[in-house]
């Protein structure tokens, strides 16, 4: 069983218009018109159980709203999704056993009480038996080290702490799956790697599901196989990490360090018939770029080395920030992109115009799925 299932997703939220002016709030108030807009359009995918997966867009690309109709808060203007079995929003009760939820910007715990007061309420409404529960906060309280933190309310906690309480909030009853939508938004740099590492240990401990939204691409680096990307309501890329830097990368480059003086047009000979380019650093570095799918690291090395004394070698991967530019460029952009698995067939599909009237859109057939 696939751990969510979503096939041909949309949302349309339909909203008041409103004319400026005193003349034009007067007309809205007998004459309303409305805009329509389409948040979610028609997505299609699975998430196996114990994947991590990232789920990524610029903002309102429709990321939130996606999360909020696989949580069952949001009920879908068409399509069909099936999040560990259940419909979310038709078996409510059920169905929030199952999963977890934690929205980075808003809090599921009581404000003025004090944490562990939350955990006991939640604990009644998710009817984590007693043994379970102690366990499970014992073992919760130990990783993310809340300490002394339970007896103290909310609103005295710092970002990370609260951060750390939520996390464990969304956890008491064990769920299979757990949405996380921006988890380490506005945390500083360790309390970020102590979440990642949390989640990760947590996937392999337990094999929990995760759909994670994020910003930090660094989230995505430290715990994704796989990322959906959203653009404008639809998907423009699913697929792996390491294939998503190879497709949209633009390559790596090496950083050679040499013991004597080497010059270019010697390194440029050896590496002849290669389509790399050489750039000198100095008289005793030099750096060559390496294009993905035309040459390999490895192999660009085997043809220096031995024949030139090197120092010290660095290799620089395109940044994962830089790729997902390009990608969103491309993906906004009428032109095609022509890059790897992306046929210029595919990419050009007809545009389908939405009920907000936007056109030039990918086709959702266009997807990557690499
Ligand atoms: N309740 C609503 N009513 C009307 N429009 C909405 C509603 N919720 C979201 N939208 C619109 O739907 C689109 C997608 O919004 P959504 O919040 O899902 O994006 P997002 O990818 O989560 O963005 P962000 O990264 O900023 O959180 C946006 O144009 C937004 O304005």
């Amino acid at each position: 069983m696939q751990a969510i299932e979503v096939r041909e997703l949309r949302k349309e939220f339909r909203v008041q218009k409103s004319r400026g002016g005193l003349k034009g709030a007067f007309r809205d108030l007998f004459n309303r018109e409305y805009n329509q807009i389409t948040a979610v359009k028609d997505i299609s995918f699975d998430i196996p159980q114990g994947e991590i997966c990232g789920y990524i867009g610029e903002n309102g690309a429709g990321k939130s709203t996606t999360i909020k109709m696989l949580t069952g808060i949001l009920v879908p203007t068409s399509g069909h999704l099936k999040v560990n079995g259940f419909v979310p929003y038709k078996e409510r009760e059920a169905f929030v056993k199952g999963i977890g939820v934690v929205f980075g910007q808003r809090s599921q715990l009581w404000w003025d009480i004090g944490v562990i007061e939350s955990f006991q309420l939640l604990k009644k409404v998710y009817r984590v038996p007693d043994n379970d529960f102690k366990e499970r906060l014992d073992e919760l309280s130990d990783r993310l080290m809340l300490g002394e933190l339970l007896s103290r309310p909310v609103r005295k906690l710092s970002l990370g702490q609260r951060m750390r309480c939520e996390l464990a909030a969304s956890l008491l009853h064990n769920p299979a799956i757990v949405f996380l939508d921006e988890p380490t938004i506005g945390l500083d740099i360790v309390v970020k790697t102590e979440i990642r590492e949390f989640l990760k240990s947590l996937n392999q401990r337990y094999g929990t599901t995760i759909l994670l939204t994020t910003h930090d691409l660094q989230d995505i680096e430290a715990l994704c196989s796989r990322v959906i990307m959203l653009d404008d309501g639809r998907i423009i890329y699913d697929g792996g990490l390491d294939q998503l830097k190879e497709t949209w990368g633009k390559g790596k480059e090496v950083v050679l360090q040499f013991t004597q003086p080497v010059t270019l047009e010697s390194l440029q000979a050896l590496t002849s018939g290669m389509d790399v380019t050489w750039k000198r650093e100095g008289e005793l570095e030099a750096r060559v770029f390496i294009p993905y799918r035309t040459a390999n690291v490895s192999d660009v090395l085997a043809r220096i080395v031995g024949i030139v004394k090197i120092d010290d070698i660095r290799i620089l991967e395109t940044n994962t920030d830089d790729i997902v530019r390009e990608i969103y460029k491309s993906g906004s952009a009428e032109a095609s992109p022509t890059f790897g698995e992306f046929s210029a067939s595919e990419a050009d599909s007809p545009a389908e115009s939405d009920e907000s009237g936007t056109s030039g859109e990918r086709d959702k057939g266009a997807v990557p799925r690499v």
